[in-house]
């Protein structure tokens, strides 16, 4: 089982964009994540969450600025070992399809040379609470949620101390949704992760995360706790994202008769 952690790194962007022909995915961020903090990353479609948190593990080499995990800058060394060393989940994790579930929790381990993989896997499975035997599984013999599941135990192999997540319940039910989110949540309080995770939802960001950080047109708009984003202080575009979870739940207490 991977040990327990103090505190993942903290993360800090300088300055940061990201421009395309005819686009500014990203603005001149910058923003300091604390280390063993859950921030969400909020905003509409095209506000630039995914490319911001792509050029943390450089899957995006920004235009100008830099990053630092830490005290290293992201941009110095090789980026597949950068990649080793955090935890990457996304919608649809990309399983392979071809490998049963224990080889592909199993890849990082191979690539690094860990021993006793089978005794890893099983514990991994034990920290995404699936049981051990799925190991011998073919990934299309699972559901959505279970899947990824195995894509969470895969990120975590190598011990990450940072994890970044990308819609990673984007494409499950309600219900598999609610459920992975309190995992995950409990697995970044437990192994003292830093985790930084884009979702749409807002009531997810407020209801997981420590921090929200609100995106619109490339830059933060809002960045406040969800307690204080949920009093109004996150300014215009925030309000209106809240008020939407906001107004669902006061239309199922009206229809429960709870006024
Ligand atoms: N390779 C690219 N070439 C040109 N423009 C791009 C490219 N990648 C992203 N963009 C643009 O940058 C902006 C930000 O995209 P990004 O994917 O970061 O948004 P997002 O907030 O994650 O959106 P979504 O929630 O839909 O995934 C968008 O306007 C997008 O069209």
């Amino acid at each position: 089982m991977p040990a327990s952690r103090v505190s993942g790194p903290s993360v800090a962007f300088d300055r940061v964009s990201k421009r395309y022909p005819g686009a500014v995915a990203v603005d001149d961020i910058s923003v300091e994540i604390a280390g063993g903090s859950f921030v969400a990353l909020v905003g509409a479609s095209g506000s630039g969450k995914s490319t911001l948190l792509k050029m943390v593990n450089r899957l995006i080499e920004p235009s100008a600025g830099g990053i630092r995990i830490g005290d290293a800058d992201v941009a110095a060394g090789d980026a597949h070992l950068l990649r080793r060393r955090i935890g990457y989940v996304f919608q649809n994790i990309g399983l392979f399809p071809h490998m049963n579930v224990g080889e592909n929790i199993a890849i990082g381990l191979r690539l690094t040379g860990g021993k006793d993989r089978a005794g890893r896997v099983a514990d991994l499975l034990d920290l995404v609470d699936l049981p051990r035997d799925f190991a011998g599984r073919m990934p299309d013999a699972l559901s959505g949620g279970q899947r990824q599941r195995v894509g969470v135990a895969r990120a975590l192999a190598l011990e990450p101390g940072l994890m970044l997540m990308d819609e990673p319940f984007g494409a499950l039910d309600p219900v598999t949704r609610d459920q992975l989110g309190i995992a995950i949540r409990a697995l970044h309080d437990r192994l003292g992760l830093t985790t930084i995770m884009v979702t749409h939802d807002m009531a997810e960001a407020l209801i997981l995360a420590d921090r929200v950080l609100v995106m619109a047109g490339g830059r933060i708009v809002a960045d406040a706790t969800p307690q204080a984003l949920l009093a109004g202080e996150g300014g215009a575009e925030a309000d209106a994202l809240v008020a939407v979870p906001r107004e669902q739940a006061r239309r199922l207490r009206e229809i429960g008769g709870g006024g």
